[in-house]
């Protein structure tokens, strides 16, 4: 694995007919800086002005990326810029070219690739295989252009980090011509618009992916390569495209995407963020690119501008923006599958690595164990000195147990050797006691650490042997076998100190022994020890406590309002699912005239239920009221934020006002802070409209009015399906209710469907159905069908 960083290339396209020409942008001659606005200087990898070609656009960013694509190495191109500065046409992932000199980077890669494979024909060891698949990120939706009713998509991440799509359609190419009629019929299917600055505005992100799989036939290696070519949508202002419903809309998603592909960019590429985490999952977009930036991929930003003077602003915001990728690095590797043979003997090695690796620990394992019988061994003996160290204290220092117990003022007499007896036995039985209750723990533990050593030993024998065998389950025994001896410690350090001395503090203090030395040491050596200890104990819980604080912040991050609407998604495209089989099999049936006005109204009603159940009942839902409300508690902070910087904004004007520069980059600064809060403000805003557009209309129809005006044979419709569902289960036969099987059936997938989504929040609507009038309705076929 290398590293490598994102490389960056700016093109400035040509004045288009209908700008000024008046630039604030220009170039030093053979060198790749440009600088704008007369005075700020920038430097990237590649600088392109508007008279250079397609074809050295291609020959200088993309020829090297090609060749590393077919040595095995992941690439990608980012097209980067606001909405009409020439990233589709560089790309050339929308228009079919008349004039092959106009020709853009997908058309000329494709032309490459294949020209490439021809040229290997004459290898008999090597064939290749192209996929290519397109993808359109709209609205936090994903499309697969190449096959529009494919709903499967999914990200992934294994296990080493990498990302890929599944569920994609990928159609298998065999020539350059193949490859671009599929770029062209998916640009067709892609979302474009009119804006005011740009006639043909993608209104999408998109991604043109080319798959290129090279099979070694004898070494049976296959090398799989992905080139990805992003076309991102504009990064315009709302504002400056008077942009309104959904073309707003479309540009607040298009705007939250980019925003979080800036913060990606600007954790990936500050240094004092680096290893840290990459909010890759706030927006599909990252996650979509999370290998093409700080991942397994080569990866060229190609940022484009227009030079006019009118679109100063956001040539600048995009300039900044490339800037910041130039310190992004990626880790990059040839993506190499081996054959079998190589396979397992890579997993021989690894194994035989993992081996050694437990070998060495277990040994460690072992010589902590002894270390530990030692001082187990040197700490009993210590506690049996300090035993009858302290038996003999008492013995010196207390009276008898009648004389403890009867006189007020103790005296200290001289004992009896018959009662010295009695009171040494009474002490030794004590101690015992408490002795041999921390002594069979420590046994047990003792025996615990021996099964275990029998354990590892069996494993390594094993292991020896070449036979299969849980590493892991190794390891975890050693660690538990750690975690014991720790315990171990811990109960031998734990022994209570003699409890006599608490006796005697109510008692006058008989003259102390002088103690030996080495016992004293002994005690300081485990209050040492036991400080140490704590010590560990205290530090641990501090970590165990920070982490708790960043697993609750992650959740409270999870628990944002995107993700709570994506939780919801699932649920209403589920009741669009059923509302589109019912719409299927009602074309189907076409021919039943009789029962399609049936069909028709009793749908209509299933329809109105099913924008109850999935639009009202969540919008009331209590999670949902909750983040409705959190979302508003945001949207006020973020306003007052708003409000602070408008204001800050105005100060600083004030204050740097015989100061241009300054004066321009804080208000630069300020603006695009405004911008990007005045995004989360309209994304914020969308959200709120959302959640709680369904609770106002009014007045709403309660399932009552709806239930009023249905026919006789509707309501028995209805009826007989809560009736399968909730009375009955299944005992009464739907032929009684002289329905259609086919409807009856129809009705009840969908009510199966409610059914399963009741614990999440249609608990209120099946109540309301079977506590309504239906309910009597219903308990009187019960009894008229006789099966109470
Ligand atoms: N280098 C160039 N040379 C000649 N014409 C160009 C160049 N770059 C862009 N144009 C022209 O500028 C117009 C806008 O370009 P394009 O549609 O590629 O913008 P875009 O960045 O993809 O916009 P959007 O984000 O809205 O899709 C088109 O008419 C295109 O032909």
């Amino acid at each position: 694995m290398s590293t490598c960083t994102v490389r960056v290339a700016l093109r400035v396209r040509p004045f288009l007919d209908k700008e000024e020409p008046k630039s604030c942008i220009s170039f030093i001659p053979n060198q790749p800086h440009i600088l704008i606005d007369q005075n700020r200087q920038f430097t990237f990898d590649h600088v392109y002005s508007p008279s250079v070609s397609q074809e050295d656009v291609y020959q200088s960013a993309i020829q090297p990326l090609f060749d590393q694509f077919i040595t095995g190495y992941n690439a990608t191109i980012l097209a980067y810029g606001q909405t009409g500065s020439g990233k589709t046409y560089s790309m050339g992932t929308s228009y079919h070219q008349q004039d092959p000199k106009q020709n853009g980077i997908v058309p000329r890669f494709a032309e490459n690739l294949f020209h490439f494979i021809q040229t290997q024909l004459n290898n008999n060891d090597m064939t290749y295989k192209v996929r290519v698949s397109f993808l359109e990120l709209y609205n936090e939706d994903i499309i697969d252009l190449l096959n529009i009713n494919n709903t499967n998509i999914t990200i992934r991440e294994d296990v080493i980090g990498n990302i890929s799509w599944s569920g994609i359609h990928e159609q298998e190419v065999k020539e350059s011509k193949d490859l671009l009629n599929c770029l062209y019929q998916g640009s067709i299917a892609r979302t474009t618009a009119s804006t005011d600055m740009n006639s043909q505005s993608s209104r999408s992100h998109a991604i043109f992916s080319v798959t290129l799989t090279q099979h070694v036939l004898s070494s049976k290696k296959e090398i799989t390569s992905k080139f990805h070519f992003v076309d991102l949508a504009g990064s315009e202002r709302l504002k400056k495209t008077n942009a309104v419903g959904d073309r707003a809309r479309e540009g607040i998603s298009i705007n939250a995407g980019l925003l979080a592909l800036g913060n990606v960019i600007s954790a990936l590429s500050d240094d004092k963020l680096r290893g840290q985490y990459i909010p890759y999952r706030n927006s599909k977009l990252t996650r979509l690119l999370q290998d093409s930036l700080g991942g397994n991929s080569q990866t060229l930003m190609l940022a484009c501008v227009s030079p006019a003077d009118s679109n100063q602003h956001e040539t600048l915001s995009t300039i900044k923006y490339a800037n910041r990728a130039k310190r992004i690095t990626n880790k990059v590797m040839i993506n190499q599958q081996q054959n079998e043979t190589e396979a397992l003997k890579e997993q021989v090695r690894q194994l035989r690595q993992e081996l050694e690796l437990s070998d060495a620990f277990i040994k460690e394992v072992h010589l902590e164990l002894d270390e530990l019988r030692k001082r187990n061994e040197t700490l009993e003996a210590a506690l049996g000195r300090a035993k009858l160290e302290d038996d003999e204290l008492t013995l010196v220092g207390s009276s008898s147990d009648e004389n403890n117990h009867r006189l007020s003022v103790p005296v200290p007499t001289r004992t009896s050797s018959s009662t010295k007896r009695k009171k040494k036995s009474y002490h030794a039985t004590s101690t015992r006691k408490r002795g041999s209750a921390v002594a069979s723990d420590r046994l047990e533990l003792i025996e615990r650490q021996k099964e275990r050593i029998k354990q590892e030993s069996l494993l390594l024998k094993q292991l020896k042997a070449s036979k299969e065998v849980d590493v892991s389950k190794l390891i975890s025994l050693c660690q538990s076998s750690i975690k014991e001896q720790k315990q171990l410690i811990h109960s031998i350090e734990q022994i209570p100190p003699a409890e006599p001395k608490n006796k005697r503090s109510s008692l006058p203090q008989p003259k102390q022994p002088k103690r030996i030395p080495s016992e004293k040491t002994s005690h300081r050596q485990l209050q040492v020890e036991m400080d140490r200890l704590i010590l560990e104990n205290e530090n641990i819980s501090a970590q165990v406590k920070q982490m708790g604080l960043i697993v609750k912040r992650v959740f409270s991050m999870m628990n944002n309002a995107t993700i709570s609407i994506q939780q919801l998604k699932p649920i209403l495209n589920k009741a669009v699912i059923i509302h589109n089989t019912l719409i299927k099999q009602k074309t189907n049936e076409t021919s039943k005239r009789s029962s399609l006005d049936q069909t028709r109204s009793a749908e209509a009603i299933y329809q109105d239920i099913l924008k109850l159940v999935s639009l009202d009942h969540v919008k009331n839902h209590a999670t949902c009221a909750e983040i409705t409300q959190e979302l508003k508690q945001k949207k006020i902070q973020l306003m007052r934020e708003q409000k602070e910087l408008l204001k800050e904004r105005k100060e600083m004007i004030t204050e740097f006002y015989n100061d241009d520069a300054s004066q321009q980059d804080g208000q630069q600064y300020m603006d695009e802070r405004i911008d990007e809060i005045t995004i989360q403000v309209d994304y914020l805003s969308l959200q709120i409209q959302e959640l709680t557009a369904f609770s106002k209309p009014s007045p709403r129809p309660s399932l009552a009015d709806l239930i009023q005006p249905l026919k006789e044979n509707e309501l028995r419709s209805l009826l007989s399906l809560v009736i399968q569902q909730d009375v009955i289960r299944g005992v009464v036969k739907s032929s009684m209710y002289q329905l259609a099987e086919e409807t009856l059936y129809r009705y009840q997938q969908g009510f199966v469907q409610l059914r399963r989504l009741e614990k999440v929040m249609n608990h209120h609507i099946l109540q309301h159905l079977l506590t309504s009038p239906t309910r009597i309705l219903t308990n009187g076929l019960v009894l008229i069908s006789g099966k109470k």
